[in-house]
């Protein structure tokens, strides 16, 4: 990993939005969208074309530098399963405790394209059904694991899940498809 200051930005970012998501009303709330106007302006000016940005680009960096999706963190990758843990922060807060129900797709989307990007494939995903099985919670370490359950042609048939312990808390089957050669 590169010490050029940005695994710290991602981990500030995330705690950032976590905050937001659970602060009430406070009287610093214009100060503070100033400030974020401010720095938008500030990054704006340095804005790159896909291929040289940092956010979700950076494979040597936690979450490849984004936020966008909860945090996974891989500890197996090859090029038939991927397993890590999972951590949904207050940001990913549906109710009751509960991640909200679409950021698990998310989240498996993630883990199954870190299958294709390791078969150095350039493949997008076609369809990702979910199954939830019960309540994934917030702000605790979680179990996820993908693997491949058969590839024909050009199409990978996935299959993922999530526990909490021996809680499952959902269960996914996807199908990507390898692209053809010149698709956008
Ligand atoms: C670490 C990084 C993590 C990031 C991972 C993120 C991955 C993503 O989210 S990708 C973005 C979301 N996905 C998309 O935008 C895809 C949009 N769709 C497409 O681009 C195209 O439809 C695409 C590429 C899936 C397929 O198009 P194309 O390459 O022309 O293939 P096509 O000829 O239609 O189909 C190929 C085969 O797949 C099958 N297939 C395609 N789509 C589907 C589907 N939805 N359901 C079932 N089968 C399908 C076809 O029936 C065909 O099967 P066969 O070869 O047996 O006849």
């Amino acid at each position: 990993m590169t010490d050029d200051g940005y695994a710290e930005l991602t981990s500030a970012l995330r705690g950032f939005l976590d905050a937001v998501a659970t602060a009430g009303p406070h009287d610093q709330v214009q100060a503070l969208t100033d400030d974020l106007r401010r720095w938008t302006a500030i990054l704006a000016e340095s804005r790159q074309e896909e291929g040289k940005r940092v956010f979700g680009e950076r494979f040597d960096l936690p979450d490849r530098g984004q936020t966008l999706t909860p945090v996974f963190a891989p500890q197996v990758v090859t090029t038939s399963k991927v397993e890590g843990t999972a951590w949904f922060g207050d940001y990913f807060h549906g109710s009751n405790g509960a991640a909200h129900g679409g950021t698990l797709p998310l989240l498996f989307d993630e883990v199954f394209g870190h299958i294709a990007v390791e078969r150095g494939s350039r493949a997008r995903t076609a369809y990702l059904h979910t199954d939830f099985r019960s309540v994934t919670p917030i702000g605790v370490d979680l179990q996820v694991r993908a693997w491949v359950e058969r590839a024909e042609g050009r199409k990978l048939f996935l299959a993922a899940d999530l526990r909490d312990g021996e809680v499952v808390c959902a269960e996914a089957e996807a199908l990507f498809v390898l692209l053809r050669d010149g698709a956008p």
